[in-house]
């Protein structure tokens, strides 16, 4: 929590102070805040902008080459014609204050003041074609951000997902897409600003040079202020970022299906909207500081301009006074200073949100360059079409973080394929990191898996990927149909109902649809209407399903029967023991050791390290741990029940 408190809150019950020191201090874990990673200066920002300005143009490029084109096309003739309107008003002024009778002077006004018409026309014209490219460009910018953005994380490996600061930065860019939408208007307002001021600044110099100087000592401060709460705003949001994902799921947590039953029968709910309530303050003061401080810039730089206003006008004045300047020249300065300092109040305050989208944007280019550096590698050698073995050749592997040893530490044992190949060992033991270095998910830090004598390391991971078919512990349940559900095991292959139906059958999961009330068309996911919820012994044998019709050649099931009932269970052996007889490697984890008797070889670990090898029979008779865990299991089932002792 970013705040502790000893003052008593109300609604705190007694037994969670004593149980936590009160709501505020039982610390999350997750929400610290103090990890800002950028460190901006104002000049940095400045420099910075044209490159932020150039990637928001690539992406407009790479969305709609034409339409980008016409915006910009269309922006810089805006503002040539804001020039050209000015110098126009200039010749009418000329002429109207200029000598001779009434009717001579508004006649020579004539062509100019038909110019001035003309390029309004044509500005007109040119605003109509910019706002119809930018409406078409906006949301496509947007989509190309998005999908560049899904591809990209959806291709690093496991290790970068997993990874916070890497998350971190997922969490960020996220805003990048949208922004960089936004940017596309902002920066035509800013290319259109700029030009006027330029134009206004032209005529300005032309009129006279001192006037040039005082134009821009009159738009500095606003200036300064924007950028500056355009920083602080930014500075905030990464230093705040984790803060406020937390907020986020704390919100999330207590309206989410599956929190919901133990936020009633535990009452959670009110610990969770305390924690909600106090990091959103948290939250909220910092915010009311970098209003104070946003308040306190914006006058100290309407201070500034007020002062350059009126030395700008009395130099204007002085001028006149002095004669130095004729009055229509006067006239026209004027004109040019509210024309200039308008556009500059627009280039600012377009800047600012362009500066502040730009760092997003920003933010996204660098998930991008991570994310390429991150992403599974492509290509490598072919693996041996139909290996023996898989070997693993003294792999260790710790996981990144503060592990305090490794998951896997010189393991060195055989996966004879077309068998069946038990991994045991207790929990935390190693067993579901060795298959996920098998599925190529990870990579080890030492050591060698070699498929035959190609090693997986040097291998096309695609290629291995396409080998292997897996059920995790905590395999997705997507919100799709239960036919999706299964053929979402091989996307990549058009869906037919032979095959759903072979691999429905293959994995025993036939009664599983009998009961849905639209069969393989059932939706299974609650929160939407018609939708249905499985059991978890029924998720677990359409999770099965899905891994039979992915077809691979090793079938990875990892504690496939923790939800099953007995006979479920003893189904579910049978399933996976014929999917083996059909050629296909399974590497089973499982604690069910009755379940092992059938493996080909089983390997149990200990505290990431391979303890014992062997058949089940061989284990047994050795009297090691296997036999030990297998023992104790036979004999909860031959204990008697201490009722019956006491009777
Ligand atoms: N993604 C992860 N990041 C960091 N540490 C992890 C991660 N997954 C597992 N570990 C750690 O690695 C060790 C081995 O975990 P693993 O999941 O491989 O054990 P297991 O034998 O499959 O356990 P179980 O029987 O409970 O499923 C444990 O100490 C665990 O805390």
């Amino acid at each position: 929590m970013g705040k502790q408190s000893d003052a008593k809150q109300p609604g705190v019950s007694e037994s969670e102070r004593l149980l936590f020191g009160g709501p505020l201090r039982y610390d999350m874990g997750w929400n610290s805040h103090s990890d800002a990673f950028l460190e901006l200066g104002f000049r940095s920002m400045v420099v910075r902008l044209p490159v932020l300005l150039s990637a928001s143009m690539r992406l407009a490029w790479q969305a709609d080459r034409q339409a980008a084109r016409t915006v910009l096309a269309a922006e810089v003739g805006r503002g040539l014609a804001q020039a050209v309107s000015l110098l126009a008003v200039n010749s009418v002024l000329g002429r109207l204050i200029g000598g001779g009778p009434l009717e001579d002077r508004l006649r020579e006004a004539v062509p100019a003041l038909v110019t001035m018409g003309a390029v309004m026309l044509v500005g007109a014209l040119l605003r109509a074609a910019s706002t119809y490219a930018t409406g078409r460009l906006e949301p496509k910018v947007e989509r190309v951000a998005t999908e560049r953005y899904l591809e990209l994380a959806a291709a690093v490996e496991l290790s970068a997902i997993e990874d916070h600061a890497f998350h971190k930065l997922l969490d960020t860019a996220q805003y990048g897409a949208s922004s960089a939408r936004r940017m596309i208007p902002s920066a035509t307002r800013v290319i259109n600003a700029a030009i006027s001021m330029i134009a206004a600044a032209g005529v300005l110099t032309v009129l006279h040079p001192a006037l040039l100087p005082l134009l821009v000592t009159m738009t500095i401060p606003s200036a300064w202020s924007a950028l500056t709460i355009a920083r602080r705003h930014y500075e905030w949001y990464h230093a705040w970022v984790q803060h406020v994902r937390a907020g986020r799921l704390l919100g999330a947590l207590l309206i989410e299906p599956e929190a919901a039953p133990e936020i009633r029968v535990h009452g959670v709910g009110p610990f969770l909207l305390r924690h909600f309530r106090s990091m959103a303050e948290t939250a909220e003061a910092e915010q009311a500081r970098l209003a104070r401080l946003a308040a306190r810039t914006g006058l100290i730089a309407a201070c500034w301009t007020g002062l350059a206003t009126a030395a700008t006008y009395a130099t204007l004045g002085g001028l006149l006074l002095a004669g130095a300047m004729a009055l229509s020249v006067a006239g026209t300065a004027v004109i040019a200073i509210r024309t200039g300092s308008q556009s500059l109040e627009t280039l600012v305050m377009e800047v600012n949100s362009l500066h502040e989208d730009a760092l997003f944007v920003g933010d996204l280019q660098r998930l991008y360059r991570e994310a390429a550096e991150r992403a599974i590698p492509v290509g490598g050698v072919a693996l041996p079409d139909d290996p023996r073995e898989i070997r693993f050749e003294n792999v260790s592997f710790t996981y990144p973080g503060d592990a305090t040893r490794p998951a896997l530490d010189d393991v060195t044992l055989t996966l004879p394929l077309g068998k069946i190949v038990a991994l045991v060992g207790e929990n935390g033991s190693g067993k579901t990191t060795l298959v996920k270095l098998l599925a190529g998910l990870y990579a080890p830090d030492r050591g060698r898996i070699l498929w035959d004598d190609v090693d997986a390391a040097r291998a096309d991971r695609r290629l291995l990927a396409e080998r292997v078919a897996m059920v995790a512990q905590d395999f997705k349940r997507w919100p799709f149909t239960a036919r999706v559900n299964v053929a979402v095991g091989r996307s990549s292959v058009p869906l037919t109902d032979e095959r759903v139906a072979g691999a429905v059958a293959e994995a025993g999961a036939g009664d599983v649809l009998e009961d849905l009330p639209r069969g393989l068309d059932t939706l299974l996911a609650r929160n939407f209407s018609g939708g249905h919820e499985l059991s978890g012994g029924q998720w677990q044998r359409l999770g099965i399903a899905r891994a039979a019709y992915r077809s691979g050649h090793i079938l990875i099931v990892d504690e496939p029967t923790a939800a099953l009932d007995a006979r479920a269970e003893l189904e579910v052996f049978e399933k996976i023991r014929a999917l083996a007889g059909t050629g296909q490697t399974v590497v089973l984890i499982t604690h069910r050791l009755a379940s092992v008797r059938h493996a080909d070889l089983v390997h149990v670990l200990e505290q990431g390290r391979l303890v014992e090898s062997g058949t089940p029979d061989e284990l047994l008779a050795s009297g090691g741990v296997y036999a030990e865990l297998y023992t104790l299991q036979a004999e909860q089932f031959t204990a008697k029940v201490p009722a019956e002792e006491a009777g």
